[in-house]
């Protein structure tokens, strides 16, 4: 008889925010992990960020560096936790050393949507009164929503979705800017009142994919993510977040981009705009989808040559002040 001792695989623990928005994207990883690993055992840990806790400071003035992320990656570097589940968007274009990108799972549609306040519901974005007001805490959706439409005003807005729409239905704002994607997973398509095409607005880098976020040396989490990791939503974000990687320089700023797939062939779009949304620099690149990351640095060194480095420089100065 041969002492074989098979010790039971052990228990996964994903690490996740406590929102709303933030649990049904975990479950839904959980579930489908699950699935694929009927044998394992994957449990939730839940914890606050400080993006979660801070929420009288207009986001880019904090900077977003890891504001939804910290936590959760404390807890990973510590071995509380396995992986963590992120909003890719959320997720700074740098990790913590010790830690990857595991995975990128499909995207959603990446867009941002209007959602209005009953009294302008035969309105579009065009037709919303003059002086009409915009919730957004996004310099990316501001800067060009204003290059668009220099009719519209604007004025910050945090919260969870709830409390957003709440703020909104309230009669705070006229109008808000969310993403589809977010809304989609909450159940509130029917908020949505129109999906703003990409000729008006960039989305955001990563918008709408989830990233999982793991130990660099846990090579059996990285295998069990990858059941899960949608390769044309990598190939994109790849790009998306090269881009980014390579433009930014510690905070929140009116970037936007748009990536499409066709085939083995990435082509990438993106914009950096001044927060007058008076001047907007946008190029778009294509390549080989396997070179995704070179795509994205050569994009930003482009748009930097056309001015795009004057931009930022301008942002991080005012933004300090
Ligand atoms: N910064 C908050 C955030 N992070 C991810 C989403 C939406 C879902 C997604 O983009 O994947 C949102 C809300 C919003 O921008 O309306």
């Amino acid at each position: 008889m041969s002492p074989t001792v098979s010790s039971p695989p052990r228990t996964i623990r994903i690490a996740s925010r406590k929102s709303q928005l933030a649990l049904v994207q975990t479950y839904w990883v959980q579930e489908q992990l699950q699935k694929h690993f009927p044998g394992r055992t994957f449990e939730v840990h839940t914890m606050s960020t400080q993006g979660d806790k801070i929420l009288d400071v207009a986001l880019a003035k904090i900077g977003d560096k890891g504001l939804f992320t910290k936590e959760l990656e404390v807890g990973m570097l510590n071995n509380e936790t396995d992986f963590a589940v992120h909003s890719l968007k959320d997720l700074p274009t740098r990790l913590p050393q010790g830690l990857v990108l595991g995975c990128v799972t499909a995207r959603e549609n990446p867009a941002d949507a209007l959602v209005v306040h009953e009294k302008h519901k035969d309105k579009q974005l065009d037709t919303l009164p003059e002086g009409a007001v915009i919730g957004t805490s996004s310099l990316r959706r501001l800067a060009q929503l204003r290059h668009h439409f220099p009719h519209l005003a604007f004025k910050d807005i945090r919260g969870n979705l709830n409390t957003r729409l709440g703020k909104l239905d309230a009669g705070e704002y006229d109008a808000l800017i969310l993403a589809v994607a977010g809304l989609e997973r909450l159940g509130m398509s029917d908020r949505i009142h129109q999906v703003i095409p990409s000729e008006v607005s960039l989305h955001a880098v990563g918008q709408g994919a989830l990233g999982i976020e793991c130990r660099a040396e846990d090579s059996e989490i990285i295998e069990i993510l990858q059941v899960i990791q949608h390769q044309p939503t990598a190939y994109r974000c790849y790009a998306e977040r090269a881009f980014l990687r390579e433009l930014e320089g510690g905070c929140q700023v009116p970037i936007g981009v748009n990536t499409h797939l066709d085939g083995d062939t990435l082509t990438l779009t993106g914009m950096v705009a001044s927060l007058d949304g008076q001047r907007l620099i946008k190029d778009t690149i294509t390549g080989a989808a396997s070179d995704a990351e070179q795509i994205g640095i050569q994009l930003a060194q482009r748009l930097r040559q056309q001015g795009a480095k004057a931009i930022l420089d301008e942002i991080f100065a005012q933004i300090q002040r």
